[in-house]
């Protein structure tokens, strides 16, 4: 975001423009939330110099958090934990050969020292781990808590109002 847009709190990055279709769950959870955020392609394998510079310059941005989604050899989120210690958490994304299995462990067994929060494969990760970036920020920032509270509720009354399932 830039111009009249508030400065990002959370940066979403992911290994390539096919990543959108799940990383796009994230950025809905942030935007619904009201917390200012960026989304960027940036590969470690691709664009490596692309990655050093955004992981270098993330905390003097304001960056509070980064939510690292990649496929396959997912090494972004990774790459990106040791270039910074903005918190990183990662979403491992569907890959077509191994449906994501590849891109999970990629992501979660980093070595003792360089961790990355790993959530869940595909869209329910993204949206998991945009929710984890709020309730990090609502540690410092009542609004945004609030804000989450009211997610939480809306999320529980939309269940039980249709809890029946009988009913259309
Ligand atoms: N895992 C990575 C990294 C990385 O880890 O830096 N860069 C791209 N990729 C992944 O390659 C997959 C296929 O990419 P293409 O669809 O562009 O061929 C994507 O899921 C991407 O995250």
């Amino acid at each position: 975001m830039s111009g009249d847009h508030p400065a990002p709190l959370v940066g979403i990055v992911m290994g390539s423009r096919s990543d959108w279709e799940t990383m796009l769950h994230a950025a809905e959870k942030l935007q619904a939330l009201g917390i200012p955020h960026e989304a960027r392609v940036v590969s470690a394998h691709r664009t490596p110099d692309v990655l050093f510079d955004y992981a270098e310059t993330a905390a003097s941005r304001g960056l509070r958090v980064i939510i690292a989604g990649a496929g396959g050899a997912a090494h972004l989120p990774g790459m990106l934990a040791a270039k910074t210690a903005v918190p990183i958490l990662g979403v491992p994304v569907q890959s077509k050969a191994l449906s994501g299995l590849d891109s999970l462990l990629s992501i979660v067994q980093m070595p003792a020292g360089i961790p990355v929060a790993t959530f869940a494969i595909g869209h329910a990760g993204a949206a998991n781990a945009a929710l984890f970036a709020a309730a990090m920020l609502a540690t410092t920032d009542a609004a945004i808590a609030e804000k989450l509270v009211a997610f939480r509720k809306k999320q529980t009354d939309d269940v039980m109002a249709t809890a029946d399932p009988r009913t259309a």
